[in-house]
């Protein structure tokens, strides 16, 4: 028959695009027969034969997910493309299952999420949390919860001032146990997922059993204490954190974007709009087969730093290609300069608390030791930060230590950036540009493709060319020619950064980087055709 060879996750797959499935049988999407065969491609669509699978794909091709899921003995299940993948390709989008704020949270309305900033907040007359009016409180999006909530009859739980407190973390809790009523589907797919609650359990890790204990023993007929570890834990491990139209942290959980597994080395991107709705784009081109896979930690975290959070959060050790490469794909990242022999870079062995090892010489150091320096060093340069001359000499100074492409060297460069925005004379501008073109190096490393943060250097390193191109115009400086190459490398990289930012979606936060974008191109593009005009 069709069969071939057999998957990891017990389907049997067959040549062309179906595979015989060992679930419960199903109905065939172009008759409605009872089916035992899939779509390999999406997973999604079942078929009685091979004929009508053939007679369905006119319609099917149009809804074809590029993605079908798989499942691993270490990494669980995860999401693999089913076909190439081009850069940029908008690969799903979803709508969230359950929103709320995140784990620790400033004062924020229950009913809308806004932030709330006045102390003389209304209140919810049923639970006492805070609103930001009154008519929040019967918000469809608040009344899964007050239900709840309202049962605190000593007011444990509601904050008491506007700072920052972890007490908002029961209340998507609260959410996601109210969907066993009112989404039965959307429950499964919360209980299905990975929580790792034996570890925070075991580990009685303080904000975790403080709202397990508080929705369990505070509020009356929630759920019970498993339940509870299996949400808290599923929510810690899974949930998503989004912006708010005004900037607002909001975390939530995803049907299928739980699904994605983690890497060092991404190759999609999430990118959401202000309704928490989650647009997955393809960050550079995905070939069959390949895992899709996010950062679950921040790329410009050292090695240590990265497997600590992934360890302590998520539970495992990551065995990306940046993480199992001694060098980090050759940028040095976490490596600093052997102080002995001053032409090895100390680099870890397979795991990376063990002591780290001179390429060169052999010489050792403790974990902790290349922590102690890297930190005395980074706090003694940035306090000392107090000019753009002596700070960019200082920059070169890090250079005797550490690779240009070390933590260390970024963190002092973004500081460096972010501090001295506004010098504005050519030689600060040209160093500041030099500096943005090291950092887009960088990126291009740690978190290639089309990411939002190369989008942003691009349009940084963009406008430090365009100050530079206007001081040389106004005095006089550049030829027309000069002008005119130095227009089209302007250009070059506003299209670039272009390129990224129209990923952003409609009604994001981040579509004002696309209108910036958009600004400076239609002024660049003017000031070329006068110039071409002249020459
Ligand atoms: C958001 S879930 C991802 C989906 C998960 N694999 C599943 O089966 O439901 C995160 C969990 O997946 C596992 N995981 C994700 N990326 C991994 C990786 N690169 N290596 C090993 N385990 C990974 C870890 O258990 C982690 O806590």
């Amino acid at each position: 028959m069709f069969l071939s060879s057999i998957t990891k996750n017990g389907t049997t797959k067959v040549s062309g695009k179906i595979t015989m499935t060992n679930e419960d049988a199903s109905r065939c999407g172009s008759c409605g027969a009872k089916a035992t065969l899939k779509c390999t491609a999406c997973g999604t669509v079942y078929y009685c034969s091979k004929e009508h699978q053939k007679k369905h794909w006119k319609v099917h091709k149009k809804e074809c997910l590029p993605y079908s899921e798989e499942n691993g003995p270490q990494q669980g299940r995860y999401l693999v493309a089913s076909r190439d993948i081009p850069a940029g390709h908008l690969i799903f989008k979803e709508k969230p299952l359950a929103i709320g704020p995140p784990s620790s949270s400033k004062a924020i309305c229950l009913g809308c999420h806004s932030p709330i900033t006045s102390p003389d907040y209304p209140k919810c007359p049923r639970c006492f949390w805070p609103l930001c009016s009154p008519e929040c409180a019967n918000s469809i999006l608040h009344i899964p919860e007050c239900k709840y909530l309202s049962t605190d009859e000593n007011s444990h739980g509601p904050p008491k001032s506007i700072d920052e407190t972890p007490r908002y973390d029961v209340v998507l809790l609260l959410r996601c146990l109210a969907l066993r009523n009112i989404k039965p589907d959307a429950w499964k797919i919360i209980e299905k997922m990975v929580s790792h609650s034996e570890k925070y359990e075991k580990e009685k890790e303080p904000f975790h059993m403080t709202s397990v204990t508080y929705i369990t023993e505070f509020l009356k007929d929630v759920c019970d204490v498993q339940t509870a570890h299996h949400v808290r834990g599923a929510i810690i491990t899974n949930a998503i954190n989004t912006r708010g139209p005004q900037g607002q942290t909001i975390r939530g959980l995803y049907s299928k974007i739980y699904l994605l597994n983690h890497s060092c080395v991404p190759n999609v991107t999430l990118r959401a709009d202000v309704y928490s709705t989650l647009y997955i784009h393809a960050a550079k081109v995905i070939k069959k087969g390949d895992p899709l896979v996010f950062s679950y930690v921040t790329s410009a975290a050292p090695l240590w730093q990265r497997q600590e959070e992934l360890k302590c959060i998520y539970n495992f050790l990551c065995k990306c290609q940046r993480c199992t490469d001694p060098t980090e794909l050759g940028t040095h990242f976490s490596n600093p300069l052997c102080s002995k022999c001053k032409r090895g870079f100390l680099e870890p062995a397979e795991n990376y608390q063990h002591p780290w090892t001179c390429s060169d010489c052999g010489e050792s150091k403790d974990l902790e030791h290349i922590i102690k320096v890297d930190d005395e060093i980074l706090d003694e340069i940035t306090k000392s930060c107090t000019s753009f001359r002596d700070s960019s000499a200082m920059l070169q100074t890090v250079l005797k230590s550490y690779h240009p492409k070390h933590y260390v060297w970024l963190r002092i460069a973004q500081t460096i950036l972010g501090k001295f925005s506004n010098e504005n004379d050519t030689e600060s501008l040209t160093l500041r540009k030099d500096i943005w073109q090291q950092v887009l190096l960088l990126f291009f490393k740690i978190e290639p493709g089309l990411t939002r943060r190369r989008g942003v250097s691009l349009f940084h390193a963009a406008c430090l060319e365009s100050e530079i191109f206007k001081q040389g115009e106004t005095t006089g400086k550049l030829s027309p020619q000069e002008q005119l190459v130095a227009v089209t490398k302007i250009l070059y990289l506003l299209e670039s950064a272009h390129e990224i930012m129209s990923l952003e979606p409609p009604n994001s936060v981040e579509q004002r980087w696309l209108r910036l974008v958009n600004e400076e191109i239609s002024k660049m593009k003017t000031i070329r055709e006068k110039l071409e005009e002249r020459h």
